[in-house]
């Protein structure tokens, strides 16, 4: 059975539970299957040809059900969250040259033109609607192209991960095995469509009739409408970046005995810190949390671990845990490199970049991850940080992220990311360690006598030329929209780069 089947025998199981719920609706999973019924007949009638179709929509019912409508007319679905800047929304349309753009969302006439008069996706739940009317046979299965997700790159044009119906089957297969198992599992959906750590959610939900606990861009943006949602919704499975439950742990109600039903946390897309996991662990001592470890061309994620009470006393750094079944993780010259069935199958029509990144090992896919990382006799995987963000500083390597992680360890600090400064001719001339602390700072006195403690207490584990030349500190780091902090804008605010 390939994934849109599995969704509709599962759904035919429990026809009325909600498929997702949203702030002020619930949509079944009739409605769903209803929905997706509705929208592959509109595309049908378009005749356009085989190249992917871009859905622009926001995180929710009618966008979801596009999506699927759009892998059960056979094509790959490319998301694109209706918050993308125009720029960088041409530049997606561009790349890709859908043969179709559905939108689930009014659009501007800017944004019109720059998506060449999108179809706007109808559904009335009223029509007449029988679960055997639904017609799965060109749905996509195989090697076929599932989803094409735009990372959103540093630099230049923006690159379309391809992700094949198979990739995302063992991902969802795995999710659905080696995880915490509920009855009915309602599953945080909290990262935008476009962000690959939705699948999290989206497949495992689907194909075991759980419900997707859907939070709008309002209440992921604003603390007291987050607050009021997650406080009237029951979540089994909560999954997110570690930075977006550092918000929530902010708030002192967030706690077991107010959440009773949160039994699990997976976590991907950045490093879970000690810290976070500290502090969850302590919320919701009863909970089983999970660090999990991939990128987005290898499909959600390839390894996890169970983050216990004695690994936080044991590791400095979190592990990354052991590699899913089909996939082997390798050391080559310090970097993690991903080779199976997880490995996408490349950037969507673009050769170029595909060769820099994947190849082939003993006939199966590559992926260089550029991590950097070891791995234990018994298999156990540890991350040392993204080789981009290794620098040469005085003649000495560093790693910014081994500073950041020991710096995390001090107890006065709360966050820290450490930023070079880098002069015209891309030397780096100094290192800027931005602080987010537990407590206030209200003057530059003491400003600087934390700037000294910290550096005492940091050079009990870093060599002296890895102790930052600066010391910033910020009430708030800003997040990106995939909800990871957003190390460009930090650089901008703090470095005026
Ligand atoms: N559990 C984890 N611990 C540490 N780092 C992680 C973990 N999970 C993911 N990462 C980091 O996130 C990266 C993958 O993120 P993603 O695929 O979203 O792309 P990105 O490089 O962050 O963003 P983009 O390519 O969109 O600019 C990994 O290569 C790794 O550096």
């Amino acid at each position: 059975m390939n994934l849109l089947q599995q969704i509709y025998q599962a759904g035919l199981k429990h026809k009325d539970r909600l498929a997702v719920s949203q702030s002020e609706q619930g949509f079944t999973y009739t409605q769903l299957f209803q929905a997706i019924h509705q929208i592959t007949q509109q595309i049908k009638a378009t005749h356009v040809s085989e190249r992917p179709i871009l859905v622009f929509g926001k995180n929710d019912f009618l966008t979801l059900a596009t999506m699927l409508a759009v892998s059960n007319s056979g094509r790959a679905y490319i998301p694109v969250d209706a918050h993308t800047p125009l720029e960088r929304t041409g530049m997606i349309f561009n790349a890709a040259k859908p043969s179709l753009v559905l939108t689930t969302v009014e659009l501007q006439s800017d944004y019109r033109d720059v998506l060449k008069d999108p179809i706007t996706v109808n559904y009335d739940a009223s029509v007449a609607f029988d679960w055997a009317d639904v017609d799965l046979k060109s749905s996509i299965r195989g090697n076929q192209s599932n989803y094409i997700i735009y990372t959103s790159g540093t630099t230049g044009t923006p690159k379309g991960v391809e992700v094949s119906h198979d990739n995302l089957l063992t991902f969802t297969n795995w999710m659905n095995q080696d995880f915490e198992k509920f009855e009915h599992n309602h599953f945080l959906e909290q990262a935008l469509y476009s962000f690959d750590l939705s699948i999290f959610s989206i497949y495992p939900s689907l194909t075991t009739a759980g419900t997707l606990v859907s939070l709008s861009r309002d209440e992921t943006m604003n603390f007291k409408l987050l607050f009021e949602r997650l406080n009237r919704s029951e979540i089994n499975t909560w999954i997110s970046t570690p930075s977006f439950v550092d918000i929530c742990l902010l708030d002192r109600s967030f706690v077991e005995e107010n959440h009773p039903t949160l039994q699990q946390f997976i976590f991907c897309g950045e490093e879970l810190t000690v810290k976070t996991a500290e502090k969850l662990l302590q919320a919701f001592p009863h909970a089983q949390i999970y660090n999990t470890y991939g990128p987005t061309e290898a499909t959600g994620a390839i390894s996890q671990t169970l983050v216990t009470q004695e690994m936080v006393k044991h590791y400095h750094r979190l592990p990354l845990g052991h590699a899913k079944p089909g996939v082997e993780i390798q050391i080559l010259d310090g970097e993690l490199i991903i080779i199976g069935d997880s490995v996408a199958k490349g950037y969507f029509e673009n050769p170029e970049k595909t060769k820099q990144a994947f190849f082939e090992i003993d006939g199966k896919r590559a992926y260089h991850s550029g991590d950097a990382g070891s791995i234990d006799p018994d298999g156990l995987v540890h991350y040392q940080g993204r080789i981009d963000f290794q620098v040469k500083f005085n003649g000495f390597r560093i790693e910014l992220q081994d500073i950041e992680a020991n710096l995390q360890l001090i107890d006065q600090v709360e966050k820290a990311i450490v930023l070079p400064k880098v002069s015209d001719d891309h030397k780096v001339v100094a290192l800027v360690a931005v602080i987010q602390t537990k407590v206030e700072l209200p003057t530059r006195a003491y400003e600087r006598n934390y700037t000294k403690l910290l550096k005492s207490e940091l050079l009990k584990s870093v060599m002296e030329y890895m102790l930052p030349t600066k010391f910033v500190y910020l009430d708030e780091f800003p997040l990106n929209a995939n909800g990871k902090i957003d190390r460009k804008m930090l650089a901008t605010q703090v470095l005026g780069n």
